[in-house]
């Protein structure tokens, strides 16, 4: 087996993507001789103790990462600055500190400045992940076969991003590097506007059950289904990522917004070949992405 990456390994926040990262950890090996596990949510340290994914479990994150040679936060956004407050005067000179977080611009605004003299910062963020939230959803393959985006701010040591590089591979994770910024504008239309539609079209459908007090779930037929899998995802994360990536969110939202009315405008005039190229382009985004095994 190979070396492990880090001598003593904290993650914070043991829900689907923390205890996921647990589980690699102790199911391969290769992450780390020791997983210290921190989590305040009621009742999740207790249950990540009798899952037996991680090797030390606390409840207090000052505690928790002191002698820690790798950090990695997996807490939702708008949590971030609480926790880098907390762990900044306790991390090791030398520690490399990353994240999973949705965000990376939030990230740097919260976790750059508190930053001590001698820690590394690499955030991080994989694509991977699923509408089910706590440490029971978690499982060790959640990140194999999906892309982890590295957005480590220039000037980062090259041996620390090579660090949390390898800890993806070692999850069965392909990798891509980019600045804050474009991450932000990427994923505001891959993931955080779907789920806006997500949410709102639900909102929408459930408005109109009521008015016409009417079943309409019942009659829900398979498009409608794909979309309440998204609109299940976890209420504080969604709202942290929603609050966290603002402009690139309204951004997308308002180019969406002007590409439906006009969809919607060929459809009030009749404008058949209009409405014939946005499907053909629909197939073809559907065709490439099963072409790139990501479907
Ligand atoms: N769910 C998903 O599909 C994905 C989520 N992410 C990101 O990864 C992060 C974690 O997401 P999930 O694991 O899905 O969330 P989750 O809701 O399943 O787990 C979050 C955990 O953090 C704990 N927590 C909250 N505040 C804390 C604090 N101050 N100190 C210690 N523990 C705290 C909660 O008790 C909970 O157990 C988020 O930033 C999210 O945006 C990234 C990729 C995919
Ligand atoms: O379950 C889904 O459809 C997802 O889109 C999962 C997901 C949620 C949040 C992320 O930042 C990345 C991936």
């Amino acid at each position: 087996m190979a070396e492990p990456l880090f001598q003593r390994l904290c993650i914070i926040g043991l829900g689907l993507i923390g205890s996921s990262l647990a589980r690699v950890a102790k199911e391969r090996g290769g992450l780390a001789a020791t997983v210290v596990a921190c989590d305040t949510g009621p009742g999740v340290a207790a249950r990540v103790a009798e899952l037996g994914i991680a090797d030390v479990v606390e409840t207090d994150a000052a505690r928790a990462v002191e002698g820690c040679d790798g950090v990695i936060l997996c807490v939702p956004v708008g949590g971030f600055a609480g926790v880098m407050a907390t762990i900044a005067p306790h991390l090791a000179p030398g520690a490399v500190l990353t994240d999973t977080g949705s965000t990376k611009g939030s990230v740097l605004r919260d976790l750059q400045p508190l930053l001590p003299a001698g820690v590394h910062l690499v955030p991080g963020h994989p694509m991977a992940g699923t509408e089910h939230s706590g440490p029971d959803a978690g499982f060790a393959t959640l990140f194999e076969g999906r892309y982890t985006i590295l957005t480590p701010p220039p000037g980062t040591d090259p041996a620390a991003v090579e660090k949390v590089a390898e800890l993806w591979r070692r999850c069965g994770a392909m990798l891509e590097t980019m600045d804050a910024a474009t991450h932000d504008k990427v994923v505001a239309i891959v993931s955080h506007l779907p789920h806006l539609i997500a949410f709102t079209i639900c909102s929408t459908a459930d408005d109109l059950a009521q008015e016409t007090q009417e079943q309409v779930l019942k009659f829900a037929a398979s498009g409608f289904r794909d979309f309440t899998r998204i609109a299940a995802s976890d209420v504080n994360m969604w709202r942290d990522i929603f609050l966290n990536n603002k402009p690139a969110l309204l951004e997308m939202l308002a180019r969406f917004s002007e590409d439906a009315q006009a969809l919607g405008r060929a459809v009030r005039w009749g404008q058949a070949d209009f409405i014939e190229d946005r499907i053909h382009r629909g197939q073809k985004v559907r065709k490439s992405l099963i072409a790139l095994k990501q479907a």
